[in-house]
């Protein structure tokens, strides 16, 4: 058996340079912590709500900041019990959830988290990666209140996106006496437990509500309340235009992107790296709604010019709501020069993975196409797209998917792209496909192209690299 020569060790100066390089650009992408939370201290009267109890003609008020457990269990009584998303329907299920919730049209909350400051608070984090002299600043949406008693919990769950610019949640626990109740959050095969009741009273600053946010994509799960109330106002975050926003402020200064600025600026500088040109890939760390791809009807499709029917716009929206690390890759690439685009990865391989190629599409294949079984759809992957080196990252990967490895024979002629990846790609947001196949009986199969954000390289001396 030999290896493969991509994966042969180069003794040279240059290449281990490239790779300390590369090294450090993947170190200062870094997953950072996908939440934000604290204390934030208010006025008093932003602790006040008013609201509606059925069959009662004026409004009742609630100081949160000083009620009384009477109140609370008022409070609580004029709640509905909450639901939560499943499929689409809202169900109701208190095994899954137990808690009251309170509609917008139900109460009025005198929290402004704007001129509270509490936007600006959460904004240096929740925007953290996106370009500093961006024109993109966060707008948040009351959407209702809970009343979490005794006993009240919420398992594990994401948030239901409302709309394509959402980006993630914050919530305001108000300092009411309570224990339990503790937010945990999970990404990335990460965890983390932000307890508000403990934070609230260990700080005896008053008054002062907790409040956490976080990104979309992360499951959080509030745990069981053992005494008291919490009560919370939750907002959808949106990532919104500085220019068209209404009422918006404008995110706190630059944050320095500097180290990974750094590592990629010598690496165009280097003339052994990717002396040709290429790409530099980088897997996305957060999750992101795809686009529906509606598939034109064969006869249209004839008459589409290839400009037509080019798909790469279709992921723009994706690469315009890029989060945390995500943005940070195409603000750190914009500053060198380089533009980032956000492709389908899709690999031409059998189930061994050895076999096969990375290719790089613009858009979900057309399937539709594919009328001869499996080798059919390999040829029609590799046609819509670009085939990419393995490079030496991604063979080991592969390798380790599969357990095992075999002498590498291409299957076809190819010339393919030279890549390294950056980061590992992932899963989090793919494009699924279906095509007929045909084995002793014809069914449906099914291909993915998993998401990810590509710099192209220019080769040694040309471009920014002249
Ligand atoms: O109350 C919290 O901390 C989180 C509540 C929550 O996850 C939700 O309402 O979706
Ligand atoms: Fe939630």
């Amino acid at each position: 058996m030999s290896q493969p020569s991509e994966i042969i060790p180069n003794s040279s100066v240059e290449v281990k340079t490239i790779a300390a390089d590369l090294n450090s650009l993947r170190e200062s992408l870094e997953e950072q912590v996908p939440y934000t939370g604290g204390i934030h201290v208010v006025k008093p009267e932003d602790l006040v709500i008013y609201y509606d109890v059925d069959g009662e003609m004026y409004p009742r008020r609630i100081d949160l900041g000083n009620a009384t457990e009477e109140d609370l269990l008022g409070l609580a009584a004029a709640c509905d019990q909450a639901t939560f998303g499943v499929n689409q329907k809202d169900v109701l299920d208190e095994s899954y959830r137990k808690a009251g919730k309170m509609e917008l049209s139900k109460f009025a909350a005198r929290l402004d988290v704007v001129a509270s400051g509490l936007v600006d608070a959460i904004s240096a984090d929740i925007l953290e990666g996106q370009d500093a002299d961006g024109d993109k600043i966060l707008r948040a949406e009351l959407y209702k209140l809970n009343v979490y008693g005794p006993d009240s919990f919420f398992k594990a769950h994401k948030d239901t996106p409302r709309g394509e610019t959402m980006i993630g949640s914050l919530v305001i626990i108000f300092p009411t006496s309570h224990t339990g109740g503790a937010l945990t959050l999970e990404h990335g095969g990460k965890t983390w437990t932000f307890d508000s009741a403990a934070e609230l009273s260990a700080r005896a600053v008053s008054p002062a509500l907790s409040y956490v946010a976080f990104y979309s994509d992360v499951t959080h799960a509030v745990e069981r309340v053992q005494t008291g109330h919490r009560v919370t106002l939750t907002y959808n975050l949106f990532l919104v235009d500085k220019y068209t926003a209404r009422g918006g402020v404008i995110r706190p200064g630059p944050s320095p992107e500097s180290a990974a600025e750094s590592a990629l600026r010598k690496l165009l500088a280097n003339p052994a790296f990717l002396p040709g040109g290429g790409f530099l890939a980088y897997g996305l760390s957060h999750q992101y709604p795809m686009p529906q791809y509606p598939i034109p009807p064969p006869k249209q499709r004839k008459i589409l010019t290839d400009a037509q029917q080019k798909p790469a716009s279709q992921l723009g929206p994706v690469l315009r709501l890029l989060k945390g690390s995500d943005a940070r890759v195409r603000t750190v690439s914009a500053r060198v020069g380089l533009a980032t685009q956000v492709k389908l990865l899709y690999h031409s391989g059998t189930n061994s993975h050895e076999d096969g190629h990375d290719v790089l599409a613009d858009g979900p294949i057309h399937t539709e196409d594919v009328h001869a079984g499996f080798m059919d759809l390999l040829d029609e992957i590799e046609k819509m797209g670009v085939v990419i080196e393995r490079g030496e990252e991604r063979t080991l990967e592969l390798r380790e998917q599969a357990g095992w490895w075999h002498d590498e024979v291409p299957r076809r002629v190819h010339d393919p792209v030279p890549v390294h990846w950056v980061t590992k790609i992932t899963e989090h947001t793919r494009v699924h496909s279906t095509y007929i196949a045909y084995g002793n009986d014809a069914s449906i199969g099914h291909v993915y192209g998993n998401a990810a954000l590509f710099a192209q390289v220019p080769a040694f001396g040309q471009g920014i690299r002249g």
